[in-house]
């Protein structure tokens, strides 16, 4: 099935195109037979995915005889031997401690394609990888890797969930094609990664978890680790030691929100700081064709996720903030101060500033986590694809800087006045919001900074390409009448 979307769309371009060069390789693949030694899980996989993309497969096996019942009905399993003889390219279904086990077939082998289909069980586990190890032991072969990217799994659902990409690599050009060409006709994506020499980076590639979440995750943590601790002291610890009261049940739902909210407010500011300290530094370079230190290009190349995961966080808090008053301790506090309201013969407690300050903040908010919704939404590769880049870094740049406005508001709306209220510092420690607070404000102040005309002005020409103490590196002037001054040379700068 899969095949055959390749196939009639190459046949149908036939007659209006004439004969270009994929439609003789489909044609030419169309009911080829691919051979494949080992009946385990993966040769399994393998050989319904090829059949049901209209190859024949012919399946080398130790024991054929017990191996048959396991692969689909038109497939033919047979010796190792009688297999490799059959076809001219064989995919090696076997673990690579297994590989020198191959090495009766070798005169049978000599001159075919070998598709090395292996994963390592370690990162860089040998000194060679597995597909220069198969070409060392089979010096006439064409090995190529690839495919090893691809789980069981995956091969028997078809290509259309998980990852649709095929890494693969050769020193011989012409069998890299041919497994490229296999790879499309099964529906998947080949990419053609070069030498065998790459093999090692592409056998690394199914070990890696998730390496560029690793720093990010680790950051957010850190954020939580200290907000709740902090938390805990003022909440928890202050009220036990001053007055032996035991705060302890505020730990589950009350502390965890006002812990998430401030690690989704620091995290939002910081993926937007390395944007301005990048901006900084190449005013201070005077030139953009000066590298960052790795460690700003790092962080500008982790923004996403950390933005993310700043999302993450708000949501929660979202959901935390819903629960605050359906909590049963939330009830009891309410009646009690309802029953000493009752007992001092108050009949009205409403606080006008109070009330104002409540339903502005909630809907800050509620406003600041819409915005960032959308910044999540355009970051999914479905939705960034069917966006051109200006409307993508748009979104992303404006909407963000939007949505860190937003929660600063929704912030300094909640705290009003506590921060110069002192009954509100706790061991001398101030309210949490305040420590939230002042990245978030840096950044915002910075950016404003930034947009002064002055210094606007210098970081678009250093952004054109202009240098500093350096002539105009190139003529915008002429052309397009766009730049019109003479920056040559003035090292009395305006910024
Ligand atoms: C929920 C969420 C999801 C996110 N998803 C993504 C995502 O999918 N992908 C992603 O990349 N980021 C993502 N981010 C991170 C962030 O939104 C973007 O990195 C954003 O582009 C940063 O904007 P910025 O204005 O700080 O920086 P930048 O856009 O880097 O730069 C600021 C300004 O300088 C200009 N500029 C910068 N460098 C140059 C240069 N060399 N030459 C000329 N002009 C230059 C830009 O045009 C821009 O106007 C996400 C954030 C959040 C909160
Ligand atoms: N499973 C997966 O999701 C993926 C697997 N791979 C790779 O595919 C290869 C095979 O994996 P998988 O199918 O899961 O493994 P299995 O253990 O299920 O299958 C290995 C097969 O190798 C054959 N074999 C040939 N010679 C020997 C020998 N001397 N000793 C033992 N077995 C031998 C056996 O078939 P017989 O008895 O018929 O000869 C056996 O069925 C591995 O290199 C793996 O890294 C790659 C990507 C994903
Ligand atoms: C639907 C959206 C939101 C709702 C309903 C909401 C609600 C609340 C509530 C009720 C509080 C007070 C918590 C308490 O009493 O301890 C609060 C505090 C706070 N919120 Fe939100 N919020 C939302 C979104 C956001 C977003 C998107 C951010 C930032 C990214 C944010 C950042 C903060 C911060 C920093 C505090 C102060 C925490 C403290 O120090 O106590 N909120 N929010
Ligand atoms: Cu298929
Ligand atoms: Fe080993």
């Amino acid at each position: 099935m899969l095949l055959r979307n390749g196939i009639t769309r190459g046949e149908m371009s036939k007659p209006l195109l004439g004969k270009s060069e994929s439609d003789q390789s489909y044609s030419e693949l169309s009911g080829m037979t691919v051979g494949i030694l080992g009946s385990g899980d993966f040769a399994r996989s393998l050989a319904t995915c090829l059949v049901c993309s209209g190859f024949k497969v012919v399946v080398g096996s130790r024991n054929p005889k017990i191996s048959v019942a396991l692969f689909p009905a038109t497939t033919e399993v047979t010796t190792q031997e009688n297999a490799v003889n059959k076809t001219d390219v064989i995919f090696v279904a076997v673990f690579r401690e297994h590989y020198s086990t191959l090495c009766d077939l070798k005169e049978a082998l000599a001159g075919k394609i070998l598709v090395d289909v292996s994963n390592s069980t370690e990162l860089n586990h040998h000194h060679e990888s597995n597909a220069e190890y198969l070409a060392s032991l089979f010096p006439k072969c064409m090995v190529v890797k690839g495919f090893n990217v691809i789980s069981a799994w995956a091969l028997q659902s078809g290509p259309k969930d998980g990852n649709k990409q095929v890494l693969v690599c050769s020193d011989n050009k012409e069998a890299r094609g041919t497994v490229c060409q296999i790879a499309r006709s099964m529906g998947f994506i080949p990419v053609d990664m070069g030498s065998l020499s790459s093999a090692r980076e592409i056998e690394n590639i199914p070990l890696r978890l998730f390496p560029s979440w690793k720093t990010p995750l680790m950051l957010s943590l850190g954020l939580f680790v200290f907000f709740y601790a902090y938390n805990f002291t003022r909440s928890v610890i202050h009220p036990y030691v001053t007055k032996g009261e035991h705060c302890f049940y505020k730990m589950p739902i009350e502390l965890v929100n006002v812990t998430l909210p401030c690690v989704a407010y620091v995290m939002l500011s910081l993926v937007y700081l390395p944007g301005v300290l990048a901006a900084f530094l190449q005013l201070r370079y005077g030139t953009k064709y000066r590298r960052f230190p790795g460690w700003l290009d790092q962080w500008l190349k982790h923004r996403k996720q950390i933005g993310l995961l700043s999302f993450l966080s708000a949501a929660l808090h979202a959901v935390y903030s819903l629960c605050l008053p359906m909590r049963r301790s939330a009830r009891y506090l309410l009646l009690n101060a309802a029953f000493r309201q009752v007992k001092d013969g108050v009949e009205n407690t409403w606080v006008e500033e109070e009330v104002w300050r409540m339903e502005l903040y909630i809907s800050l908010g509620i406003l600041a986590l819409a915005a960032l919704s959308l910044l999540a939404v355009a970051s999914l590769p479905s939705v960034g694809n069917s966006l051109n880049w200006r409307e993508f870094s748009f979104i992303q740049s404006k909407l963000g800087y939007t949505a860190l406005v937003i929660s600063t508001l929704h912030t300094l709306t909640f705290g009003w006045k506590k921060a110069f209220d002192r009954s509100q510092y706790k061991f001398y420690l101030p309210p949490t919001f305040t420590l939230a607070l002042v990245v978030p404000c840096a950044v915002l102040l910075c950016k404003v900074c930034l947009q002064l005309p002055c210094v606007n002005t210098r970081l678009t020409q250093i952004r054109r390409g202009w240098e500093k103490g350096r002539f105009v590196r190139f003529q915008l002037s002429e052309e397009s009448g766009l730049c019109t001054e003479d920056f040559s040379n003035d090292d009395t700068s305006n910024v």
